[in-house]
């Protein structure tokens, strides 16, 4: 790494040993000055432990505040034991409170207090890091927060106060709270009645549904901002600018997984006060030039669908609700019949079963991004309609029975799966992994499922194929018009009930619903489209290696 100046160096006194602190403009290091000398048999060594230099990125210093040592409280209002050396002779003292990286991806806050002879030293201390940390332009200082009281396991107000407040408070971060009264509440909100301008980004405090509410909020609000019509499929769509957080307090949280590493709010909170940025793709789902929903992680056809239908009815039974209706859903075993249509994305980096992995700063995230960003000139694609050929214009065409048809726009890792649908996928390359699961034995099914779990390749199946796509469709064998919706819902309400009657009966019906990121979407008849990049997250991607002891060497960081 190229040598920084340094902004200042000091000897200063920490837990009654002698540190030499220094400050550039991106670390903040501490080491041990070796003082005393210790005999042992019979040699003498400095008392200087491995372990005692320390460094901190000045990107990840999250505050710093005086330490009031006569009256023995931070400024926080947290009562502090002074030690007693240090209060007599090193009398000011400064607290750095900092992101220390845990176990599994996870941060937490930690603080390091030092001990000035000086008051005024004291002081320029304080000055210059805060200085620093001003001039971090990318952290967000003014935030909207809405807390879905009833997601996941109903925690998501008492998560917010006890976990999240108060590291916003350290942080300096302003925020406005809104408790939803009602599903929708976030996105209606967002959508009509926020004044974003005053906000550095939103924030969510919930799961996967919740998130999807800010995005189709924000999303729309910015089509409607820029006069854009989301009823067209082909539109290009505006990029949002405010950056969204999410705390997880959901069932899945396949989001927060998946553009963290873990589902933990301290670590979501932390992301959020240091300014990550990590853009994602967003698929819009259209039903005959109607627009339906938005899709940040899984559209789900067949087995997916199957489970959230069941389970919508068993809110009550929380988070275990999926692993319920996913057992009865295998156990029923439907397939259903259609046509697949798709658009592969060319001249791309990576393949959906390669062992690259997205994350932080992914090179094929900004390889991809740049073919296929939404300012990117137009890629002609002929439509898969005008010829009846198999291969048509780059679109191909696959007819069959399906157990399911998943796209996947990023991994979709999840405590279930901690590698996810589609381990290869990329949060923000253009594309989504499109999954056709044919009919295929419920054994072997099985065995799909279960290597979803372990570290084996779920698409090494003879039934199993996958296809990094632009666009897709879907056309269920038997065309529904939009009248027979509504009998498709009594019919199907009918045949489950005929089939509950006779368990041996095997056949399938007609319809699945699509599960798009939790949501049911009415129709069976589908296109989809991936807008690359369309929306930014608060966080960093996965970190690759997370780093657990001290640094040995500062100078070597
Ligand atoms: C045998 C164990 C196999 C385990 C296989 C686990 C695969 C799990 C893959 C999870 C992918 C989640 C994708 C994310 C989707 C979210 O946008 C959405 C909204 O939060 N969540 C769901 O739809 C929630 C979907 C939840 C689906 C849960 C499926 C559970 C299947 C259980 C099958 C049991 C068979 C046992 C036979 C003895
Ligand atoms: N005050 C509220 N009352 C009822 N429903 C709400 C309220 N606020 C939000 N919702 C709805 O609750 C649904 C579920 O919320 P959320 O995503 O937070 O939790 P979840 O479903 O348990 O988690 P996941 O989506 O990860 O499975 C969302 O679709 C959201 O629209
Ligand atoms: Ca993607």
């Amino acid at each position: 790494m190229e040598k920084q100046p340094r902004l200042l160096a000091s000897q200063l006194l920490l837990k009654n040993s002698l540190f030499e602190v220094s400050l550039n403009r991106v670390l903040l290091t501490w080491t041990e000055i070796p003082t005393k000398k210790k005999r042992v048999s019979g040699v003498i060594h400095h008392a200087f432990k491995v372990g005692t230099s320390h460094g901190v990125s000045v990107s990840e210093i999250l505050a710093v505040k005086e330490l009031d040592v006569d009256s023995g409280t931070k400024d926080d209002g947290r009562w502090q034991k002074m030690p007693q050396k240090s209060s007599e002779a090193y009398p000011y003292a400064f607290t750095v409170s900092y992101v220390e990286r845990a176990w599994q991806h996870r941060w937490r806050c930690s603080d390091v207090t030092f001990h000035c002879l000086e008051g005024a030293l004291c002081q320029q201390w304080i000055q210059t890091i805060r200085e620093q940390l001003a001039a971090l332009t990318s952290r967000p200082k003014h935030l909207l927060v809405y807390i879905n009281p009833y997601g996941g396991k109903q925690q998501g107000k008492r998560i917010y106060e006890q976990k999240v407040a108060p590291l916003f408070i350290l942080a300096s971060i302003s925020t406005d709270v809104i408790v939803t009264e009602h599903a929708n509440h976030a996105r209606d909100h967002l959508r009509t009645e926020a004044e974003l301008k005053q906000y550095d980004g939103v924030v969510c405090v919930g799961g996967d549904g919740m998130f999807s509410e800010m995005v189709h909020g924000l999303v729309s609000r910015t089509q409607r901002d820029n006069g854009v019509d989301q009823n067209s499929p082909e539109e290009k769509l505006v990029p949002c600018t405010l950056r969204i957080g999410i705390i997880p307090a959901g069932s899945t949280d396949c989001i927060c997984y998946a553009t963290v590493g873990i589902n933990d709010p301290v670590t979501s909170a932390l992301h959020i006060i240091v300014g990550d940025a990590q853009p994602m793709d967003v698929c819009s789902v259209h039903h005959n030039n109607t627009f339906l929903r938005y899709s940040v992680s899984l559209l789900g056809y067949g087995f997916y669908g199957d489970v959230l239908a069941d389970s919508e009815r068993k809110r009550w039974m929380g988070p275990a609700r999926y692993d319920f209706s996913g057992f009865k859903t295998f156990l029923t075993h439907h397939y259903y019949e259609g046509t697949v249509s798709f658009l592969p994305a060319t001249d791309i980096l990576g393949t959906p079963r390669d062992k690259t992995r997205c994350r932080a700063g992914c090179f094929i995230c900004q390889h991809n991004g740049q073919l296929y960003s939404e300012d990117a000139p137009e890629i002609c694609e002929t439509d898969p309609d005008v010829s009846d050929s198999e291969y048509k214009g780059g679109w191909q065409v696959i007819r069959g029975k399906f157990l399911a048809i998943n796209a996947a726009s990023m991994s979709c890792a999840c405590p279930r799966s901690p590698k996810g649908l589609s381990p290869a996928a990329h949060l923000a390359d253009g594309t989504t992994d499109l999954i056709l699961v044919r009919k295929c034995s419920r054994f072997n099914f099985l065995r799909h499922l279960l290597r979803h779990t372990s570290k084996y390749d779920q698409f090494d199946m003879t039934f199993v194929e996958v296809h990094r796509v632009r666009r897709f469709r879907f056309t269920p064998r038997y065309c529904q018009s939009d009248s027979e919706l509504d009998l498709r819902e009594n019919g199907k309400r009918l045949f489950s009930q005929i089939c509950r009657d006779h368990p041996a009966c095997s056949c399938s019906p007609a319809y699945s619903s699509w599960n798009c990121d939790g949501e049911i979407l009415p129709h069976a008849a589908i296109e989809v489209g991936v807008h690359c990049q369309l929306i930014k997250l608060f966080a960093r991607g996965i970190e690759e290696q997370p780093v657990f002891e001290d640094l040995p060497n500062p100078c070597a960081i």
